[in-house]
């Protein structure tokens, strides 16, 4: 308390105007020394009042009194704790990102809507002071615009001194089952006619209109119409009323991991598993960040090794976090956490109801919850004293985001444990090449699990070649040795797993006679199938030809486009197996939510014989009355046009084999392929991670792919095909100019569905080992386009999952 004026740092929320730089505002005489990084506040920025984040706080003697005051504090404590602030900044700077939008990821959905809030006063007040601010309840509404505020300074004071807390009403907790969504009720065209003659007289009626535009059929959320087109629920209103669009309920399900699970105590562990527990548990003591892979093969043990870890991290009174790839696909292994750790567990992950995901969070913060089990963005989880992050199956593209900020939580994850001194363990069977790359060179501590539990085997892998079966009975989608498996299987009471690989299904052509896969002649990468300019188009180097009739390869005329769907391979399937109970699992028959968690369940207690799924069968599925695994098409995935297609062909065919002879009976899989040669197919017929790893380094090295490059994608995208083009040109030339010729520079290309949500897209893909100029080129691209063309919008990937 010096007398001297207070200028707070806010970065505004204008979605329209993003940048990194924070705007000065002066803080109000009576906010002074209350206002901190990290909390919201509304300024006037233009002709309006907009919302942002305090960023930084300077005392400044020459203030000039030439500021804007802040016109409003949002909150009584920051949202976000400071470990989150700086993780922020740096996602921002390693993602291309703009902080906002950094900031408003790592937040939980309700914070970043209006919600009512109410101030409670703790043990610590004082009766002088509950009678000032509490004279006839127990709390009080924390709504800002209606407090003056000398009571909003004064309740600021209190919390500092932790004399009150903030809480949120999450009535929806229990009783809302729906939320209202909204969809266009007029076409395309009619919606554009409108908002042409809205334009000038009512801006933010036009902005929902144009979004409006943009929406497909699937009702969305009101609130997050709002969010995404930046306007009032009044707007939303409006538009309803005018029959623009039409208002409908959208289900909200409630918390499907609810019930109580039964307790499990630790197993004995093996010999692997003991010394992978132990070195893990040694860096936790020693309060090291070290990065572990746990290679394990299928049914080895991982998930034990993970919780007994949890559970020296809450020995040693620190917290743990363990992130699955996607937690509505994993409920047995959400189960298996809750079954040891009971209420400690906090489960986040999208099926809760805003209120409900922000109770988790809340717990967490508070320490209420010291294990958290989520998917991709639990890994912002507000936990304090991290002993351990465990991330489950590694290589799972659903780790990164895929859209901005475009993070990896691999990276974050690794992040966070470098602030908290913990380990992280990454685990999987079949670790991401660049995972075991770095394992490979000692940055990464390598544990091996090598054996099932129990020393049950793998199980015996059949390659069959689907060629051989179409000449002989003319059906491409079963042959007759798996047919006779599964016929074994029913005999047997025992269980069958077969996956229907639906990975680029439809965008390429394949000879069903001789497994020929048009290749790009400069490229050496298959080339997609595009429909609109009946085309085949290599998304490398732009090359393009037509679609042939008969394969070059052999003449035939059986060529390939597109795939059969599950529910036709069910009928099939049903038909040569009458007796045979089939459940299906696909996006249709899982679409509501828990439906997945009930069919396994089914599945679980033998009330179907096979389960007939796309790949969201091949993940953690631990049935020991499964014996039987058949892949119908394992080579879809090796057509697309990604430089992955071999490793993700291999990583499914493992994991989905490792569904097999999991306990006592043995295993045995079915691989149907018209590639029988491909090293991927080979490889997984051996289960061989270590030889598959080596051969696809080979492969990467000769290609010049990640992990032996870097590689950065640059995507411009403009509703005039000429306008997006354009621009990437000129951004080639911009990376040409300012990266070394070593740099290996890919297009520009269009992108593999040009034209997505009415935008046209253009990419280069960047390959780089060492750039220092890089970072500095593409800030200088990011601003100088925007600026240059409106509605011209340049996203920037780094490390893209794939270059399609
Ligand atoms: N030490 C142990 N003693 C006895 N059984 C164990 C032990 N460790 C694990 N198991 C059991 O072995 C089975 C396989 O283990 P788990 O599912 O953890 O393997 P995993 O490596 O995670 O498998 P996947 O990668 O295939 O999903 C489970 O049913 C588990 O309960
Ligand atoms: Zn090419
Ligand atoms: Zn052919």
């Amino acid at each position: 308390m010096n007398g001297m004026a207070q200028i707070a740092q806010v970065l505004v929320d204008v979605p329209t105007m993003q940048t990194n730089e924070p705007y000065s505002y002066a803080i109000p005489e009576q906010f002074q020394d209350q206002v901190e990084p990290g909390m919201r506040v509304t300024v006037p920025f233009g002709h309006r009042v907009v919302s942002g984040f305090v960023v930084g706080i300077s005392n400044q003697s020459q203030y000039d009194g030439q500021l804007k005051p802040i016109a409003a504090v949002l909150d009584l404590a920051p949202v976000l704790n400071a470990e989150l602030w700086q993780l922020a900044d740096w996602l921002a700077t390693t993602t291309y990102a703009f902080r906002i939008t950094c900031i408003q990821t790592m937040l939980p959905n309700l914070l970043k809507a209006s919600v009512e809030r109410f101030v409670q006063p703790t043990d610590k007040i004082s009766a002088a002071e509950r009678a000032q601010y509490f004279p006839d309840s127990s709390s009080r509404a924390f709504d800002v615009s209606k407090l003056p505020d000398e009571t909003l300074a004064g309740l600021l004071k209190l919390r500092r001194a932790g004399k009150v807390t903030v809480t949120y009403d999450v009535q929806d907790k229990a009783t809302v089952k729906t939320t209202p969504a909204i969809l266009p009720a007029l076409p395309t065209v009619k919606l554009q006619e409108i908002q042409a003659t809205v334009a000038k007289r009512a801006p933010k009626q036009a902005q929902l209109l144009a979004y409006l535009q943009t929406m497909g059929t699937t009702p969305v959320a009101q609130a997050q119409v709002g969010r995404d087109a930046g306007v009032s629920a009044e707007v939303i209103r409006t538009a309803v009323a005018k029959g623009w669009a039409t208002k409908q309920a959208l289900e909200v399900y409630r918390d499907p991991f609810q019930q109580p699970v039964p307790p499990t105590h630790p197993l004995t562990l093996n010999a692997e598993q003991q010394t992978a527990v132990d070195a893990i548990d040694a860096a936790m003591v020693e309060h090291r960040q070290q990065t572990f892979l746990v290679e394990g093969v299928t049914g080895s043990g991982k998930t034990e090794v993970y919780l007994q870890s949890i559970a020296k991290a809450l020995a040693l009174g620190r917290t743990a976090l363990m992130l699955v790839p996607e937690i509505a696909l994993t409920p047995q292994m959400t189960n298996r956490v809750k079954s040891r750790f009971g209420h400690q567990v906090a489960v986040l992950h999208s099926g809760l109801s805003k209120g409900e995901q922000y109770d988790e969070w809340r717990r967490i913060d508070r320490g209420e919850a010291t294990v958290v089990v989520g998917a991709r963005s639990a890994v912002f989880a507000p936990l304090h004293d991290i002993g351990i992050i465990i991330m489950d199956e590694e290589h799972e593209t659903s780790y990164k985001q895929d859209e901005n900020p475009r993070y990896h939580a691999r990276d974050v994850a690794i992040w966070r444990g470098k602030f908290h001194q913990a380990p992280v363990v990454l685990g999987s069977a079949t670790p991401s090449l660049e995972t075991r790359a770095r394992a490979a060179k000692g940055l990464y501590t390598r544990l091996a699990l090598a054996h099932r539990v129990n020393d049950h085997p793998l199980p015996t892998v059949h390659i069959v070649d689907m060629r051989e079966a179409l000449k002989e009975n003319g059906d491409g989608d079963f042959s007759p040795e798996l047919l006779e498996a599964i016929q074994t299987r029913l005999d047997r009471q025992e269980q069958v797993v077969l996956m229907l690989n639906r990975r680029g299904y439809s965008s390429f052509m394949m000879c069903r006679d001789c497994g020929f896969v048009l290749k790009c002649p400069n490229c050496d990468i298959s080339l997609t199938l595009h429909m609109d300019t009946h085309s085949m188009k290599c998304h490398y180097c732009g090359h393009e030809e037509p679609i042939p009739r008969i394969c070059p390869n052999c003449q035939s005329r059986k060529i390939r486009y597109y795939g059969t769907g599950t529910q036709k391979v069910e009928k099939a399937l049903q038909a040569k197996l009458p007796a045979a109970r089939i459940l299906r699992m696909d996006v249709d028959s899982t679409r509501r939510k828990g439906a997945h968690e009930r069919l396994l369940k089914q599945f679980g207690q033998h009330q179907a014989d096979i389960l007939l799924g796309t790949q969201m069968i091949a993940k953690g599925l631990d049935f020991p009355n499964v014996t039987l695994v058949g892949v119908l098409n394992a080579d879809t995935a090796l057509g697309l046009p990604d430089f992955r297609a071999s490793e993700r062909t291999f990583q499914l065919l493992t994991q989905v084999s490792g569904r097999a002879g999991r306990a006592e009976k043995p295993g045995e899989v079915f691989i149907q392929t018209f590639n029988p040669e491909h090293y991927a197919i080979q490889l997984a017929q051996s289960q061989d991670y270590e030889r598959f790893f080596v051969t696809e380094m080979h492969m990467r090295h000769q290609g010049n792919y990640p992990p032996y490059y870097y590689a950065v994608q640059v995507t411009a995208s403009h509703e005039e095909e000429p306008v997006a083009a354009k621009a990437m040109y000129q951004i080639v030339d911009v990376l040409r100019q300012g990266l070394s010729d070593q740099a290996i520079i890919l297009g520009p290309t269009p992108k593999a569905i040009a034209r997505v949500k009415r935008k046209y897209y253009y990419q280069v893909v960047i390959k780089y080992k060492h750039e220092p100029r890089l970072k500095a080129v593409l800030e200088q691209i990011r601003q100088g386009a925007q600026k240059a063309q409106r509605g011209l919008t340049i996203t920037i990937d780094p490390e893209p999952m794939n270059f399609m």
